[in-house]
């Protein structure tokens, strides 16, 4: 449904090139929620907005639902009424809503259907009914500063689907949110991907999120994709840094020439007891050094830190044997796993920080859904002066600093043994 290949974005930045993407390749199927996960700087925004040529890329294409947008967009200002028609099926939600303050709500569920030019009645008739499916049925006379911030993502979401959208991009649209109101969000996303068939591509620093809804998942970094897959595959691909961080257990080795192994379970094999099979058959003692079970992607699994007395090359008997029983079995290495412990791993670092840059797109062609103002607190009720509705845009300064470089990157401690 959306397929990148070789999107490349370098900005000019106070005299200096900054290459937010370097060639991603990207693929989401039809009706399935796919998550980028990544550290601050990664390329994650300057992605999803190439993907609706929001941000023009500066080479490679971007197909969605079998429309070339690059292409259309590179036809110049004729096209704009196609890149218009095509970008009605593709609706955006953002992290601080974007929501006009001296609108309705249903008057802010109308903009797109407005400038689309559907006729009064028909914007009424699809906003009235975009409230009640994102829950909001009494809500269609408040405005935005009336609301709370997961009611105001609920509109921003009613927003984005105004057009009818076949995909849905969200733009860390839960990381300005409480976690019980992440979780509701989450949720609407979930149920509107199922009800409609929705595609959704989301971008978060929040393993939770991908851990929650995604039936796949890419690890930026550097502007790079650096893996890709099914959740569940990941979460049976040994070596796996996404598997590793949507499912993390701790714990080092107690001493020196010790075997320290991740053993993940899934379906069956987390009813075996293998552990204590492992250490009648082999007359081993095993300690656990941290054990953890989830419901990843909808599947239950377990996974376990375990230590075997010796160095891995005394215990490939007992470790084959592990991997017979239809185990997942990551060695660790020892010098890695300290320094680990000294500095736990993270794929991202803190909540995300920087100011979005919001508005107008490379070409000047403001996309519907990007016909947005900032959110002011004030109240504006029906009886006062509307409020400026100002297009907020990122300084300089707010995203300066987003070098990548600035980002630590810190290696996992797995050894890749498993490609030994
Ligand atoms: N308009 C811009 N002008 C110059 N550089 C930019 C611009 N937008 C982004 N960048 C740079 O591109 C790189 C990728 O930024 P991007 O915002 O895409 O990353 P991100 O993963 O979304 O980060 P965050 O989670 O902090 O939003 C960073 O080095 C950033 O400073």
């Amino acid at each position: 449904m959306i397929t990148t290949k070789g999107l490349t974005k370098v900005y000019e930045s106070r005299g200096r090139q900054v290459t937010a993407l370097d060639g991603v390749d990207l693929h989401v199927r039809e009706g399935e929620v796919f998550g980028v996960i990544g550290q601050s700087g990664a390329g994650k925004s300057s992605l999803i907005r190439c993907v609706n040529l929001l941000e023009r890329p500066t080479a490679g294409t971007v197909t969605v639902d079998g429309v070339d947008l690059t292409a259309l967009a590179g036809r110049g200002r004729r096209a704009n009424k196609d890149l218009r028609a095509a970008r009605t099926r593709i609706g955006m939600v953002f992290q601080h809503f974007n929501l006009l303050s001296s609108r309705t709500v249903q008057d802010n569920i109308e903009l797109p259907l407005e400038i689309l030019g559907v006729s009064g009645a028909e914007r009424s008739r699809r906003a009235l009914e975009l409230l009640d499916l994102v829950g909001l049925g009494d809500k269609a006379r408040a405005y935005p500063a009336q609301l709370s911030g997961g009611q105001k993502q609920r509109v921003g979401i009613a927003r984005a689907l105004a057009g009818n959208p076949k995909v849905l991009l969200s733009d860390e649209a839960t990381s300005a949110l409480d976690p019980e109101t992440t979780r509701s969000i989450l949720q609407l996303l979930r149920d509107l991907n199922q009800q409609l068939g929705l595609t959704v591509l989301l971008i978060t620093h929040e393993m939770e999120v991908v851990k929650t809804i995604c039936d796949s998942a890419a690890l930026m970094r550097k502007g790079r994709i650096v893996e890709s897959g099914g959740v569940t595959e990941l979460l049976a691909t040994p070596g796996s840094e996404l598997a590793r961080e949507l499912f993390p257990v701790g714990g080092t080795a107690s001493g020196p020439d010790r075997t320290v192994i991740d053993v993940t379970f899934h379906g069956d094999s987390a009813t075996q007891p293998v552990i204590s099979q492992l250490s009648r058959t082999y007359n081993v003692d095993i300690s656990i050094l941290g054990a953890a079970m989830d419901t990843v992607a909808g599947r239950q699994i377990g996974r376990m830190r375990i230590e075997l007395p010796g160095r891995y090359e005394e215990n490939v008997v007992p470790v084959g044997f592990l991997r017979e029983q239809g185990l997942q079995v990551d060695v660790l290495d020892p010098a890695e796993l300290a320094a680990e412990a000294a500095a736990p791993t993270g794929l991202v670092t803190s909540a995300a920080t920087t100011a979005e840059v919001v508005g107008g797109t490379a070409d000047g062609d403001t996309p519907p859904e990007a016909t947005t103002a900032a959110d002011t607190d004030a109240a504006p009720g029906p009886d006062s002066a509307p409020a400026a509705d100002t297009e907020t845009e990122a300084a300089p300064e707010e995203t300066a600093g987003k070098d990548p470089a600035a980002s630590a990157d810190r290696s996992p401690a797995l050894v890749k043994e498993n490609a030994k």
